[in-house]
């Protein structure tokens, strides 16, 4: 498996805005679906093509179209539905499998509570979106989710993720690609991310 953190000046600039504590629910939530966007076109970047014919305006062209695997998004409830409307900005025909799954905030262990999945992802390509990836466990459980319904090619895309929970996904499910706009420092006690973006959720949301 490999990390890829995404390091396009556009990307790290609206990173940047987003860490800051004075950034409104509304700015917050744009800039989620914005980055959520630009990882979606870094992570696809390696889809196979396929030439095809057509009837072009002045005679037959030949052009080319991705081959093979279709895509689902899997948004892991609550924070993931924040770049789900960047990710289909590009990919508008994929489907939509829902994964609830929350972090017990003493044990910090994940609890899923919700799943939802194309019927037929066991020929898709997911693409998980989650903003944070603190301790890996609820990306863990979402791609054992995933698995246990047949699929086979996956890919994680999270706005910020820690070491250590990078370093627990790659253990646990080492053929899954995780794409960031950010490798940040270290949790904290709490298991939050630092320097992070504080409680992704609540501010997606605007809950606290
Ligand atoms: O890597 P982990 O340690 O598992 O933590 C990351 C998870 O925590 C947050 O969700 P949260 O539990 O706050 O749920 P919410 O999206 O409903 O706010 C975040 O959106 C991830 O899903
Ligand atoms: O830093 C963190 C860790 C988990 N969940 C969040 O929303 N933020
Ligand atoms: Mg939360």
């Amino acid at each position: 498996m490999s990390v890829h953190e995404i390091r396009h000046p556009l990307v790290q600039h609206k990173l940047g805005l987003m860490r800051s504590v004075h950034k409104s629910t509304r700015g917050f939530r744009q800039l989620a679906a914005e980055v959520g966007c630009l990882l979606t076109y870094e992570a696809t970047k390696d889809l196979e093509l396929e030439p095809y014919e057509l009837e072009g305006w002045a005679g037959p062209v030949t052009a080319e179209r991705i081959k093979g695997k279709k895509i689902t998004v899997v948004p892991i409830l609550r924070a993931g539905l924040g770049m789900l409307d960047g990710v289909l900005e590009l990919v508008p025909s994929a489907k939509i499998s829902v994964v609830g799954v929350y972090r017990d905030e003493e044990t910090l262990e994940p609890v899923a509570y919700f799943e939802k999945l194309a019927s037929d992802i066991d020929a898709r390509m997911s693409l998980i979106v989650d903003p944070m990836l603190a301790t890996g466990g609820s990306m863990i459980a979402t791609i054992d989710m995933l698995k246990k319904a047949g699929c086979t090619s996956i890919r994680a895309l999270v706005l910020v993720a820690a070491p250590e929970g990078i370093a627990k996904v790659q253990a646990a499910h080492p053929d899954v690609d995780i794409f960031t706009a950010s490798v940040d420092s270290h949790l904290n006690e709490k298991g939050y991310i630092i320097p992070g973006l504080g409680d992704a959720g609540d501010k997606i949301f605007g809950t606290k």
